[in-house]
């Protein structure tokens, strides 16, 4: 870990943007996942050190001759997530915090099934709707064509796609940007969408990724009700955020993630103020270093 990135956390959401009461840890259900020694690891291509020797004065055929791991092979592989596992139940609401790069979106994106594991293995006992709706939209349609599309990957009809077409664009606040293709929302308005569709049809598994860093208090107000209704139908909620103050309002319970590793799990006001201690630390380091 570098100072950098202690310097780009940011608690940008104000506790009083999500006021009610912080979450009751209710009796839990069964088991709705388990996350049994998952390892992630990405293989970047065409990661030649500038200064060697170019790739474009090698040969077509020796450049795939390279393409396998190894020195000078122009391939890098970063191991994003190293032997997680853990146990989600129903009704409970898990955060999943650490600095940037520490592989909180990778490990999102392996519970909703979007990644396969290098090793180990995901169990879901039902569909986790990161995976029905973001599998399906596309950027090259409206916000609209993807409503229906995301509505009909979770399992609802087209009638009941339409019955609460106007909810979803009212939830996602984006207006009549409803008509121009995803592709021309900023992050934010595709998040905001996103969220509103994959928490339209009560799933048992809702996956927030940023989405409630990107709208502004009354909309957040509205997903916490949402996540709360999901929580309360014996759903599994999961929330990566930089916002501890959004993780603590939320969610019961807490992942740290660490370079890869899971360096603590267990309840949110434990997790939290360890991991509180440990950027303080980090930026205490920081401002050491630069005054030096
Ligand atoms: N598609 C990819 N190809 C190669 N490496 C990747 C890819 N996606 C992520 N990584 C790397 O995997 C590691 C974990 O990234 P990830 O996005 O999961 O972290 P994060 O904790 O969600 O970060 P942030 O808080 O900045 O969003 C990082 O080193 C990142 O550079």
């Amino acid at each position: 870990m570098t100072d950098d990135d202690a310097g780009e956390i940011d608690f940008e959401i104000d506790p009083e943007d999500l006021e009610g009461d912080v979450p009751v840890v209710a009796e839990l259900g069964k088991p709705s996942l388990v996350v049994d020694d998952v390892h992630i690891t990405y293989r970047v291509f065409g990661a030649t050190k500038l200064g060697s020797r170019g790739a474009e004065d090698k040969g077509f055929l020796q450049r795939i001759l390279d393409r396998r791991p190894g020195v000078g092979s122009g391939v890098r592989e970063v191991k994003a997530i190293k032997g997680v596992s853990f146990v989600a139940r129903h009704g409970e609401s898990i955060g999943i915090v650490g600095i940037n790069g520490s592989g909180k979106s990778t490990l999102l994106r392996a519970v909703a099934g979007l990644i396969p594991p290098t090793q180990g293995a995901v169990y879901v006992a039902g569909e986790p709707s990161l995976l029905g709706v973001n599998a399906v939209l596309m950027g090259s349609l409206t916000g609209e064509r993807n409503i229906m599309i995301g509505g009909l990957a979770l399992g609802l009809t087209e009638a009941e796609v339409r019955e609460k077409f106007d909810e979803i664009v009212e939830f996602s606040g984006i207006g009549d940007s409803i008509y121009l293709p995803m592709k021309a929302y900023s992050s934010g308005m595709g998040a905001r969408l996103r969220f509103a569709i994959s928490s339209a049809a009560t799933p048992d598994i809702l996956m927030i990724d940023e989405a409630l860093a990107t709208g502004d208090a009354t909309f957040r107000q509205k997903s916490k009700s949402r996540i709360d209704q999901v929580r309360a139908g014996a759903g599994t909620v999961f929330l990566v955020s930089h916002s501890i103050a959004t993780v603590q309002s939320i969610c019961t319970r807490v992942l740290w993630i660490h370079e890869g590793e899971l360096v603590m799990d267990g309840p949110t006001d434990e997790v939290c103020a360890a991991y509180k201690t440990f950027v303080r630390k980090v930026r205490d380091a920081r401002s050491k270093a630069a005054a030096k």
